[in-house]
């Protein structure tokens, strides 16, 4: 979950307390008994205060040609001395300043250097974008004649063969000496020959099968790699069939339960965000989109900002609709510092087109069709999923609904500065303006939108590692942006989670963590944990942030943190099962192998138990050596084989169970968004 997300930055501080002075006290009242989130942002918007917040900044990261122009010059001569590293870096930061008119030398130039690094897939998409963009047409040889030499470098040779040909065509064109062009020519028709006799011999060559079949899987979803359609929970289809939502109404609300015993390790949740957003800090290290760490920049469809970046053409071109609404608000919101929340709040509306947010408003008076298997909960749905997540209304203090709407006020005035909002529905940006309906009806999502994400939404994280360390010991999971996971946000929090989550991109995986038993809660972790933090902070922190007490076995039980935890007591469940449920305290160099119960009055043979601790111990060092190695696969393996063996006898909290636990999700980490550094 988003950890305490600060709501109110100082860039609004002033203005939030001037607009609130304004308000009469038997204003506020008004205020206070308004039923609709709609009504709420126009009361607020009905005061001159609220428009006194500038809505763009001084410096609105718009492109630079002449800084452009000058990185690439620099770029250059890191070329020319063969420094490819920083000549790469300071062409990607050229591209990301430069108008259209400037971008394809550009990135014509950052092809040579990442063919001299040998990166060729990047190298093509450089060429195909100079290509596209106009690059000059005297010099297109030498770009296919790049073209050609990356492909050959993938092993595409009919491509290769074609771009060769290409690259002799555009001779014509060429602006050089005869001597120049004839020595060119001679050396494509002396590749194409020996290319020709390759392709010949590799014709006859029998096809190797397993290639074509490794090919194929990787193609795959990722959702159906590793959650199959078939083993799919058919309401929940982001949840395997051994989870289950229920609904026990009151506090407890929605939560999740396991239909079947699920084992450590076991993922049972995969889904995509409803909608995410990376953090200001790393708009320009990941893409825009699919927030993968970013090798090589590509710049925004948008020819006016350089603001974000993508990973590749395909995730630019898949974002530029959202980002030709989104692009010019985006400086000022980062300017603002607001939090993630805001940017969220934001995202889910723009990344629809405004059409498609006004026929919400008819579904809206339709009943909300039920959740099932003929209409499944899908996360991209704003109404029956998203918009049905808690906000707990009903609990907010007027003040809180005030900050609230206070945000979405501005939000709301950004988003109509933008040219989401059609002309014709669009009032002045002052207090005497009474908002036409489209803008009241946006602007009571959005301040629904800050309502729901203060409960619901996300940290998206990657492991961050040493370059040429192999151990995961010393690596850190960082905070790269937020998002929002409907069929997740229906888990509750327990302070001992029985899952742990990583992200693949923005995809996040959910992984058992221990054995949980058909008919037990499935809990993820909202931030504070029993091993680190005590009981009453933990406590204290989930009241302030999702109002509630926790009272899950680690709190209810008064669990000591995991360094307090004796490593000398066992603790043995009673053998009668869960109909006695009792925990045996046994000192761990006992002479003694039969344990009475003092529950249920029976005794209990714990050699079986002590004989698995044995093993585990040699597991453990398994675990450890192989951790320490990185050699990540096997450490998890076995880490988890531990955790399975603990299960069968022992009850929680046990120390080296939690230890094995955090390795467990240290593993899991190192499987999703990796970045080395
Ligand atoms: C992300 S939602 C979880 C799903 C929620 N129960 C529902 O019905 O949609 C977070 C909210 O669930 C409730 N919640 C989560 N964990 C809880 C727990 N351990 N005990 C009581 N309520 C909890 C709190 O109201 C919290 O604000």
């Amino acid at each position: 979950m988003l950890k305490n997300e600060p709501e109110i930055s100082g860039f609004f501080r002033s203005n939030l307390l001037a607009v609130r002075k304004a308000i009469r006290q038997q204003d506020f009242k008004k205020f206070s008994v308004l039923e609709s989130d709609a009504e709420r942002v126009a009361f607020v918007l009905s005061y001159p205060e609220a428009h006194e917040l500038p809505l763009e900044v001084e410096k609105p990261m718009i492109k630079d040609r002449d800084s452009a122009i000058r990185l690439k010059d620099i770029g250059n001569k890191f070329f020319g001395r063969g420094e490819f590293t920083k000549a790469l870096e300071t062409y990607s930061n050229a591209a990301l300043l430069a108008p259209s008119t400037e971008l394809s030398i550009i990135l014509a130039n950052r092809s040579a250097t990442l063919y001299y690094l040998e990166r060729h897939e990047y190298a093509l998409e450089d060429i195909e974008e100079a290509s596209l963009l106009g690059y000059s047409k005297d010099l297109i040889y030498k770009l296919e004649e790049r073209r050609a030499r990356c492909l050959l470098g993938l092993k595409r040779h009919d491509e290769a063969i074609e771009a060769f040909r290409r690259a002799l065509q555009a001779l014509d064109d060429a602006r050089i000496s005869l001597k120049r062009r004839q020595k060119f020519e001679t050396d494509i028709r002396m590749m194409l020959a020996v290319m020709d006799k390759g392709k010949r011999l590799n014709e006859a060559a029998i096809k190797n099968p397993s290639q074509v079949y490794s090919k194929q899987k990787s193609s795959a979803r990722l959702e159906d790699r590793l959650i199959p359609t078939k083993e799919r929970n058919p309401v929940y289809p982001a949840c395997s069939r051994a989870v289950e939502i229920k609904d026990d109404g009151g506090d407890i609300g929605r939560h999740a339960v396991a239909t079947r015993k699920i084992t450590p390790g076991e993922i049972v949740i995969v889904e995509r965000p409803h909608c995410a957003f990376l953090l200001a800090e790393t708009r320009l290290t990941h893409c825009h989109l699919c927030f993968m760490r970013i090798f090589v920049p590509t710049p925004a469809a948008c020819r006016t900002y350089s603001c974000v970046a993508y990973c590749s053409r395909r995730c630019r071109d898949a974002d530029a609709q959202v980002h030709s609404q989104e692009c010019k608000l985006l400086p000022a919101l980062w300017y603002s510092k607001a939090s993630v929340t805001c940017f969220l709040a934001l995202r889910a509306i723009t990344q629809r087109p405004f059409e498609e947010v006004m026929r919400l408003k008819e579904q809206f008076r339709d009943p909300a069709l039920k959740i099932s298997a003929k209409n499944p909960y899908r996360g991209d749905d704003y109404i029956n999923t998203f918009y049905n997540l808690v906000t707990h209304e009903d609990r907010r203090l007027p003040e809180d609904i005030f900050h609230r709407a206070y945000m979405a006020t501005w939000l709301f005035r950004l988003l109509r500065s933008s040219n989401y909002l059609p002309e014709n529905v669009k009032t002045a940006d002052s207090a005497d303006n009474r908002l036409s309906d489209e803008e009241l009806f946006i602007a009571g999502l959005l301040l629904h939108n800050l309502q729901l994400l203060q409960f619901n939404s996300h940290e998206i994280s990657e492991l961050v590692r040493l370059k040429g360390q192999k151990t995961l010991t010393k690596t850190k999971s960082v905070f790269i942006g937020g998002g929002v996971y409907p069929t997740v946000a229906m888990l509750n929090h327990s302070c001992n989670p029985g899952v742990i989550r990583y992200f693949i991109g923005t995809t996040m995986i959910v992984r058992a963590v221990r054995t949980i038993n058909a008919g037990e809660e499935i809990s993820e972790n909202y931030g504070p944990i029993f091993t680190t933090t005590p009981e009453s902070e933990r406590k204290r922190k989930l009241r302030v942030q999702y109002w509630f007490d926790c009272n899950c076995e680690a709190c209810s039980g008064h669990w000591p943190l995991l360094d307090k935890l004796d490593p000398t007591i066992l603790r043995f469940k009673c053998e009668t099962g869960p109909s006695c449920g009792n925990v045996l305290m046994v000192k761990s160099d006992t002479n003694e192998f039969m344990i009475g119960c003092a529950k249920c009055g029976k005794s209990m043979n714990i050699l079986k138990g002590l004989k698995a601790l044995q093993d585990t111990d040699a597991l453990f060092k398994v675990a450890s050596t192989n951790l320490e190695e990185g050699r990540n696969e096997h450490a998890l393996k076995a880490y988890l084989e531990i955790l399975k063996l603990l299960d069968e006898t022992l009850a929680l909290p046990i120390r080296d169970y939690h230890i094995c636990q955090q390795g467990v999700r240290l593993c899991s980490l190192a499987l999703g968004n990796t970045a080395y550094i």
